[in-house]
């Protein structure tokens, strides 16, 4: 697990017109929210101041109702809806004021993903953790059972809708080389389906938003937090989704997993963005089914890119590297000459992802036989018009999939040479993002 949190999302204020309409089979999807990125006919755009806010890394469309959102002040709000402390969002593991024990193999902590999530600007998480002395030897406090207890997640239709950033950890379960090399031995004890509790001297308890166990699947994953960010995105909400954690935590797998197809469906161990796009272009098809008198219309767009020692190169073009960031009074920031194609299906989707993984920068460590050695952004543009009272109206979402790369300790690691180098620039990029929010976090205080 990472020792900051850090994540996205604000609260808009001020929802406005264009809701989206649900389809005849809307029981099987959240209700619809006030939609955010909808727009009259671009005639009658209003001329707007944009503030540079150069904390906001989701692009934003001047003249949009999200890029005014952006810029309102986020409300900091806990599960139960309080204004909670910046120090609760801060931490995700322990302060080790005490020494770690080693169980004689590579992980001696639990190892967990975090996948952060939110709707365009920036807030607060909703984790906090509590300390609980005790003065019993440490190996009683080993969970040593062979299986980890079961906790049901929720689905539930308002998962972005209610709170604009949710932390969820996933627990990784533990491989075949850690059960060999230290058995069943976790560090890490599960007590709910929001609280984990660290098992070392000083055990620490941690309260997320949502924690699924090892026996979560991926598909349930999807159902819990893909699902509702895809009919986010519908209503015109920018969504970020990004994994955070320790080096062989499971990143990769819970945004990518196995992405292919069997007999037109997906492995069942595919990752998240797979199945957001799957779900996303059957969501599509129904809305313009049913709402053909309105000549509905989608247009999707995406890029690839990866964040490799502090350049940007296109995935879906490697030649391309070295791209610069930008900043533009209309686009927002924006990766200066990034290539976007156009997908129709999930096939088409699919192609690029496993294009992009290819020309990923991974590595052997001694923590991951596949470690991904540089940050990756996959973007997609949702665009949508349609004609209603005499008018075209417009609206447009901004989805970002993010895998980032593992934090590491070089001794567990064993990185040497270029491997070093990556892992000091992924930690550091991970600290100044850790930073950033925090930062960020402090400033809605003052
Ligand atoms: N929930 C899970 N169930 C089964 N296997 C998993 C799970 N999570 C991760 N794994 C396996 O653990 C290994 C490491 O996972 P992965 O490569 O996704 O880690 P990572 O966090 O992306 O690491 P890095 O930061 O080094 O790229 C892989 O072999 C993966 O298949």
């Amino acid at each position: 697990m990472s020792r900051e949190i850090s994540s996205f999302g604000f609260v808009p204020r001020n929802a406005n017109e264009n809701d989206f309409e649900t389809s005849s089979s809307s029981t099987h999807f959240p209700p619809p929210r006030t939609p955010l990125n909808s727009i009259p006919d671009p005639s009658q755009y209003l001329k707007e101041s944009r503030i540079q806010d150069e904390h906001y890394v989701v692009d934003s469309r001047d003249k949009s109702e999200s890029t005014r959102a952006l810029h309102r002040t986020p409300k900091l709000t806990t599960r139960h809806g309080k204004l909670h402390s910046e120090s609760n969002s801060a931490q995700s593991t322990p302060a080790r004021t005490a020494p770690r024990y080693s169980l004689g193999g590579p992980c001696v902590t639990g190892r967990a993903t975090q996948v952060l999530g939110g709707r365009g600007g920036l807030s607060s998480t909703s984790s906090s953790s509590s300390r609980v002395q005790r003065g019993v030897s440490m190996i009683d406090d080993l969970n040593l059972s062979v299986e980890a207890p079961h906790f049901e997640l929720i689905e539930d239709p308002s998962f972005w809708r209610d709170r604009n950033v949710q932390v969820l950890i996933r627990i990784r379960p533990l491989s075949a080389t850690e059960r060999v090399s230290q058995g069943y031995g976790r560090c890490l004890k599960q007590e709910s389906a929001q609280t984990l509790l660290w098992l070392g001297h000083m055990e620490t308890r941690f309260t997320f938003d949502h924690v699924a166990c090892e026996t979560i699947s991926q598909e349930k994953l999807f159902r819990v937090v893909g699902l509702p960010m895809v009919e986010n995105c519908l209503s015109g909400y920018n969504s970020c989704m990004f994994a955070y954690g320790q080096t062989g935590s499971g990143k990769t797998y819970t945004m990518m997993g196995d992405i292919y197809e069997v007999e037109d469906q997906l492995s069942e161990d595919c990752g998240l963005t797979p199945r957001i796009f799957e779900y996303l272009f059957s969501r599509i098809r129904m809305e313009e089914e049913s709402r053909k008198e309105e000549k509905l219309r989608f247009s999707c767009k995406c890029s690839f890119l990866e964040i490799y020692n502090e350049q940007i190169t296109d995935l879906l073009d490697p030649s391309s590297t070295n791209l610069q960031l930008r900043e533009d009074s209309k686009k927002g920031v924006y990766v200066e000459n990034l290539m976007e194609y156009n997908v129709r299906n999930v096939d088409d989707v699919l192609k690029l992802l496993l294009q992009g993984a290819s020309n990923r920068r991974m590595a052997a460590t001694n923590m991951n036989s596949e470690s991904s050695r540089s940050h990756s952004v996959f973007t997609c543009i949702i665009e949508s018009h349609w004609e209603k009272d005499s008018m075209t109206h417009f609206r447009f979402a901004r989805l970002n999939l993010v895998d980032l790369a593992g934090s590491e300790r070089q001794k567990s690691s064993g990185a040497e040479g270029d491997r070093l180098k990556e892992a000091a620039n992924i930690n550091k990029s991970l600290s100044t993002l850790g930073g950033r929010f925090r930062i960020s976090f402090l400033m809605e205080f003052l």
